[in-house]
C-alpha cells in the first residue's frame, strides 16, 4: 500500500483475539485493540494528529509554530512524529517518571525535552504541567495542546477508534476496556460506542494512588488518594476534562505489580510484545471475569509497546528490585496460600530465636 506521508498509517490497528491467555480463564470472547500498530507505536498517534489537525483547521497553528505538550512520553513522540512531518518545532515537558528509552525516542526525532520532576504538585512551578504553560506563555508563535483539556483528544477517538471496534466486532462488542490517563482514548471510543450500543459496558481501568476512581464513586477530588506509582500512562493526579465520568460503568483500579507480571505473561503467552499499562488493561479484564458470559465480545485496549519498557518491566532485575519476582525469578503473587507458608517459615525461624533469647536470658 503507497502513502503520501506516514501520518497515513495512523489508525486501523488489529483486533487480535487472546485465545492463549484468556481462553481457559475468561469465559467470555476477548479481543486487544493493539495500538502499538501505529506508525509511533501507541494510541496516541491519534490523538496528537487529531488535535493538531483540528487546531490548524481552527487556525491556532501556522506556519512555522511550536508545537508544546506536557507528556508521559508517548504523546510527545507522536507530537515530534507530526511536527517533523508538517514542519513545526516541538517542545515537549516530561516527567521524569519516563524511562531513557522514552527520552532518546523524542530527541531522535528533533523535539527538546525539558525534564520535570515526577514527584511535583500539578500547581508546583516545576511541575511538567507549570512548565509547558510558562514555554506556552514566553515563547511567540506556539500552541500548546493541553492533552488533558484539550477535547480533540477524545474526539480523535470518537472518530476512528470507536468506529474500527464496532466494525471489527461485527457490531458484538458487550464489553470495552480502557486504562484511563488524560481519558481520551476511554471517554471517546466509550462515547461512539454508548451512542451506536447503549447496553454495551465500559470499564475504565485506575492505578492505585491516582484520583479518578474515587472522583468517579463520589465527586470528590481526594488529595488523600495520591501516592506515587509506576505504570507510566495510566491514572491522574488532577481531574482532566478528556475523562467522561458518565460514560464509565466500572472502574477497575490495578496495582502496579499485577499489571508487571500480566504484561510479561502477555508477551510469553501471546507473542505480543507490549507497554505496562496493557497489563493493567489485561488485569482489569480478569478482575471483571466473574460478570462475564461466554456470550459477552470484550475489547481491551492496549495503548502502546513493549520495547519502550525493557529497562523496566521487562528486566527481571528491575522486577525483583520492585518484589514483582522474588529472588530466583518467580512472580511474587502473595497469594493467600503464599502468605500462609510465609507465616509458617517466619514463625518457626523467629519463634525458634525468640526461644533461644528466653533461654539465654533465664540462664
Ligand atoms: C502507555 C499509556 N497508557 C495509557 C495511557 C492513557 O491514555 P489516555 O491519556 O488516552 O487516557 C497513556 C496516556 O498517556 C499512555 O501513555
Amino acid at each position: 500500500m503507497r502513502h503520501d506521508s506516514i501520518l497515513s498509517t495512523i489508525g486501523h490497528t488489529p483486533l487480535i483475539s487472546l485465545d492463549r491467555i484468556c481462553g481457559d480463564r475468561i469465559p467470555a470472547k476477548v479481543y486487544g485493540k493493539v495500538e502499538s500498530f501505529n506508525p509511533g507505536q501507541s494510541a496516541k498517534d491519534r490523538a496528537a494528529l487529531y488535535m493538531i489537525e483540528q487546531a490548524e483547521k481552527k487556525g491556532l497553528i501556522k506556519p512555522g509554530a511550536t508545537l508544546i505538550e506536557a507528556t508521559s512520553g508517548n504523546t510527545g513522540f507522536s507530537i515530534a512524529m507530526i511536527a517533523a512531518v508538517k514542519g513545526y518545532k516541538c517542545i515537549l515537558t516530561l516527567s521524569d517518571k519516563a524511562g531513557p528509552e522514552k527520552r532518546a525516542l523524542m530527541t531522535a526525532l528533533g523535539a527538546k525535552i525539558v525534564l520535570c520532576p515526577k514527584d511535583a504538585a500539578p500547581e508546583h512551578p516545576d511541575s511538567y504541567y507549570s512548565r509547558a504553560e510558562e514555554l506556552a506563555a514566553t515563547i511567540p508563535n506556539s500552541f500548546y495542546l493541553r492533552q488533558n483539556w484539550n477535547l480533540d483528544n477524545s474526539g480523535a477517538h470518537y472518530a476512528s477508534t470507536g468506529p474500527e471496534i464496532l466494525e471489527d466486532t461485527d457490531g458484538k462488542v458487550t464489553h470495552y476496556v480502557c486504562c484511563a490517563g488524560t481519558g481520551g482514548t476511554l471517554s471517546g471510543t466509550a462515547r461512539y460506542l454508548k451512542e451506536k450500543k447503549p447496553d454495551v459496558t465500559i470499564v475504565g481501568v485506575d492505578a492505585y494512588g491516582s484520583v479518578l476512581k474515587k472522583y468517579w464513586q463520589t465527586g470528590i477530588f481526594d488529595t488523600n488518594e495520591i501516592f506515587s506509582w509506576k505504570v507510566e500512562g495510566l491514572g491522574k493526579t488532577i481531574i482532566p476534562d478528556n475523562v467522561a465520568f458518565d460514560l464509565i460503568d466500572e472502574f477497575i483500579k490495578v496495582g502496579d505489580r499485577a499489571a508487571a507480571l500480566r504484561v510479561r505473561e502477555l508477551a510469553t503467552r501471546e507473542g505480543m510484545l507490549l507497554g505496562y499499562s496493557s497489563g493493567a488493561a489485561l488485569e482489569a479484564v480478569f478482575a471483571i471475569r466473574k460478570q462475564l458470559t461466554k456470550d459477552d465480545v470484550v475489547v481491551v485496549l492496549f495503548p502502546d509497546h513493549g520495547s519502550r519498557y525493557l529497562g523496566k518491566v521487562f528486566n527481571d532485575d528491575w522486577m525483583k528490585e520492585q518484589g514483582y519476582l522474588t529472588p530466583t525469578g518467580e512472580p511474587a503473587t502473595y497469594s493467600v496460600k503464599h502468605l500462609q507458608r510465609m507465616y509458617r517459615v517466619y514463625k518457626r525461624m523467629y519463634g525458634r530465636k525468640i526461644k533461644q533469647r528466653l533461654k539465654l536470658t533465664s540462664e
